[in-house]
């Protein structure tokens, strides 16, 4: 058995959005699939949690958070490449804008329009910053776009991650750091979640890098181009949801699943997720090339894929962004585009080299685009073969609403039940 598992990053909206993506994206492709199709909804998490990205996908993946999660920090540290030690905090960062004054923030993205030549510019002025008078030191490394990971190392003492987030944007609640709708747009001072020595020095350091590197970058000739043409500064660091190298690897995917997996992803999280997993990665360059030429790449290296892999996941952050952004015409864009230039490009191969792989399609998240955060409703999932019986006339949520999955608690729990729904109905 051959399995598809495409992911629509943020693709889904909430029963209250006044208009809903996925229900009048023009999309032929993907609602092709429901022709041998069953579907239903999915909380990837749990009721009354708005995932991150993250979380959300390690539970597609068929790893409850609740067990295997090592913070995001880590996760992103894996994807970026940089070793971990014992002792180590990693944490997500953001290159932001913010008044130095007040440490207002007027755009905790810096209005995604910071290049990635520019953020690795920025990043060195700060990589290697002495902290705790030489006694401890912060690691950064520029990601994608205004995205980057900071690593906090001490030379004699662990450090723990039981700290807050700087980021006002996302609130830690045990292990794991929600989105908020609603902040205070103001960076938040890091505070200890225990009376530990290790998270009151780990905080204290990650305090001493948040205002030391505004000082680093308000000045950086980067910035000051960027003021002379009219862009907003990246004069900022916002970091969150710190995570320390988890005590043992989880089991890999292949003695998981007895399934041979590879992911072909955008982002440096999800890239983590996988090395994380024992999942092989495919990377497909997504920086200064269109999304067009970039997703007929991915669909011809999943259709190549196919032919070695048992599993291929595929995470496309397309939608994710806009709903962010607060746009509605830019996610419809973006799913209809997905639709266009990835899976049409994909059916085509499939179809080619008479390959009859299971697609799996379902988010990470809802991010509706007029709450412009993540949210905690039930995304769509849908499960297809030509062997199955039934058929969804449309991938959306009111369609699946009413599928005959019901609502699956935990993303984790998709793969099993492809698994045991092909086994039984594939002929
Ligand atoms: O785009 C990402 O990295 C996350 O999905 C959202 O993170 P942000 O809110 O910090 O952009």
């Amino acid at each position: 058995m051959k399995i598809l598992y495409v992911v629509l990053d943020g693709a889904a909206d909430s029963p209250s959005s006044p208009r809903r993506t996925l229900e009048e994206a023009n999309k032929p492709n993907i609602d092709s699939l429901g022709s041998h199709a069953v579907c239903g909804m999915v909380y990837t998490v749990k009721p009354g949690v708005a995932p991150q990205s993250d979380y959300a996908t390690l539970s597609l993946l068929g790893y409850n958070p609740e067990e295997y999660y090592p913070g995001r920090g880590p996760l992103e540290a894996f994807g970026a490449g940089i070793e971990m030690r014992r002792g180590d905090v990693a944490l997500r960062a953001n290159f932001a804008t913010v008044d130095p004054g007040t440490l207002r923030i007027i755009d905790r993205r810096v209005g995604r329009s910071l290049t990635s030549r520019e953020a690795r510019e920025l990043a060195s002025a700060v990589d290697g910053m002495e902290l705790e008078e030489g006694e401890g030191v912060a690691l950064f490394r520029a990601t994608i776009g205004h995205r980057g990971v900071l690593v906090l190392r001490h030379r004699r003492k662990p450090l723990s991650d039981a700290i807050s987030n700087t980021d006002p944007a996302y609130e830690r609640r045990g292990r794991f750091s929600v989105a908020l709708e609603k902040y205070e747009p103001y960076i938040k001072l890091s505070n200890p979640l225990s009376t530990d020595e290790s998270a009151v020095l780990a905080a204290r350091m990650l305090n001493e890098f948040t205002l030391r590197a505004i000082e680093v970058l308000d000045n950086h000739p980067v910035n000051k181009a960027r003021e002379s043409r009219g862009l907003l500064k990246a004069n900022a660091i916002l970091s969150r949801d710190a995570g320390v190298l988890p005590q043992e690897k989880p089991p890999g995917f292949q003695e998981k699943f007895g399934l041979r997996g590879v992911s072909i992803v955008e982002m440096v999280v999800e890239r983590g997720i996988a090395r994380y997993i024992g999942l092989e990665d495919i990377h497909v360059e997504i920086e200064g090339r269109a999304r067009e030429e970039v997703y007929r790449e991915e669909a011809a290296r999943a259709v190549e894929a196919l032919e070695t892999y048992d599993l291929v996941y595929v995470h496309l952050k397309g939608p994710d962004e806009p709903g962010h952004d607060g746009s509605f015409e830019g996610k419809l864009k973006a799913v209809e585009e997905i639709d266009k230039h990835f899976f049409a490009p994909l059916l085509d191969g499939i179809s080619s080299k008479g390959l009859e792989p299971a697609f799996v399609i379902t988010s990470d998240h809802a991010t509706p685009w007029d709450k412009g955060a993540h949210s905690a409703d039930p995304v769509p999932l849908m499960i297809s073969h030509p062997g199955l019986r039934g058929s969804v006339d449309r991938f959306s949520e009111s369609t699946c609403l009413s599928g005959g999955l019901g609502t699956i608690i935990g993303g984790y729990r998709i793969i099993p039940k492809a698994l045991s729904l092909l086994k039984d109905y594939v002929g």
